[in-house]
C-alpha cells in the first residue's frame, strides 16, 4: 500500500503525494494524485500525466494549473516522477538529458541501468495500483505528458489500448529515434538493436498499425517558438505515420508558446475536456 506523504486541499477536492515500494523499479517511487470532489460516490475518469527531462511528481501540479478543471470534470490525475530515485548508478546525475529525471519510460536492458530503469513497467504498475486503491473506472483511463512524457504517453497508448483509451500530448518527442535526446536515451538504455528502440517509437508504432488504433482521435499542441522543435521534436513524422493509417489527429501549431508550462497552462484545460470527451 502507498505512504501518504501530504495532502492539501485544492478546488473542493484533495492534492496528495504518496510514496510505495515499486516492484518494477526495486525502490520506492513517489506519484502525485488529484481527486475531484465528490471522489468516491462513483467510479471516476482517471487520467495519468507523464512529465518532461528534469521533472519530478510535483512539477505538473504545482505548474499546470489542472486542478480546477478536473474538479470540474471530475477526473482524477496522477502524475509518476521521471526516473528512478537513489539508484546508485554511477553519473546517472551527470546528464539533464539521460538517467535521473529521464528515464524515458522504457525498460532498460543495458548494464547498469537495467536493475532499475524500468519506468515503462512502473506506469503500468502505477496504472493498477491507483485502480485498486482510489475510486477509479478501469474503462476510462487516459494518459498525457509533455516532451519526454509526451512521448511516453503516445507510446504507452499505442503499446495499451485497451489499457488506456484516450491520449494527447504537449511538444512530445514524437519520433525520438531521429533525435539527439531520443538516439541518446534509446542507445544508453536498449543498446544498439534498433528493433528494440521501435517498440519505444511513437511514430514508429503508428506507421506499423493497421487502421486507427484511437478512433475518437488525438490531440497534440506544439508550440512554434519552441526551442526544441526543429531538431528534437518531429511532429510533422506523427502527423504523416497518422495520415498513413488514418489515425484522426489534431496537432495544433501555436505561433509565440515556447517548450515550458506557461504553454502547458494556456491549453491543459483544453487536454482534461478531450479526454472527458473521449472517455466519457
Ligand atoms: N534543462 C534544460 C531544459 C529542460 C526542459 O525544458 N525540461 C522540460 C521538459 S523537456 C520541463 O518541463 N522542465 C521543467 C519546467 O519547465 O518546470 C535546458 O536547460 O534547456
Amino acid at each position: 500500500m502507498p505512504d501518504l506523504l501530504n495532502e492539501h486541499a485544492c478546488f473542493g477536492g484533495v492534492q496528495r503525494f504518496h510514496s510505495f515500494d515499486s516492484q518494477a523499479i526495486g525502490l520506492p517511487m513517489r506519484y502525485s494524485v488529484y481527486l475531484p470532489p465528490g471522489a468516491g460516490d462513483k467510479p471516476l475518469p482517471v487520467l495519468f500525466y507523464l512529465a518532461g527531462l528534469t521533472c519530478t511528481e510535483e512539477t505538473f501540479m504545482i505548474k499546470a494549473g489542472a486542478q480546477r478543471v478536473a474538479a470540474e470534470e471530475g477526473i482524477i490525475l496522477v502524475a509518476p516522477d521521471t526516473s528512478p530515485r537513489g539508484a546508485g548508478v554511477p553519473g546517472e546525475t551527470d546528464n539533464w538529458d539521460f538517467g535521473v529525471g529521464a528515464g524515458f519510460y522504457v525498460d532498460a536492458v543495458q548494464e547498469p541501468w537495467s536493475r532499475h530503469y524500468r519506468m515503462y513497467s512502473h506506469i503500468l504498475e502505477l496504472r493498477q495500483l491507483v485502480l485498486d486503491t482510489l475510486p477509479a473506472d478501469p474503462a476510462r483511463v487516459g494518459i498525457f505528458g509533455h516532451s519526454m512524457g509526451g512521448l511516453g504517453a503516445l507510446m504507452l497508448a499505442l503499446r495499451n489500448p485497451d489499457l488506456f483509451r484516450s491520449v494527447s500530448a504537449f511538444a512530445p518527442i514524437a519520433a525520438p529515434m531521429r533525435c539527439p535526446w531520443g538516439r541518446k536515451a534509446f542507445g544508453g538504455y536498449l543498446g544498439p538493436d534498433e528493433a528494440l528502440w521501435r517498440q519505444y517509437d511513437a511514430t514508429e508504432l503508428m506507421a506499423g498499425m493497421q487502421g486507427a488504433p484511437f478512433p475518437g482521435g488525438i490531440l497534440i499542441d506544439q508550440g512554434l517558438a519552441d526551442k526544441f522543435l526543429a531538431e528534437q521534436l518531429y511532429p510533422e513524422a506523427f502527423e504523416a505515420a497518422c495520415l498513413g493509417v488514418g489515425q484522426p489527429l489534431t496537432l495544433r501549431r501555436h505561433a509565440g508558446y515556447d517548450h515550458g508550462y506557461y504553454f502547458i497552462s494556456t491549453f491543459v484545460e483544453d487536454h482534461l475536456r478531450f479526454h472527458r470527451r473521449v472517455l466519457g
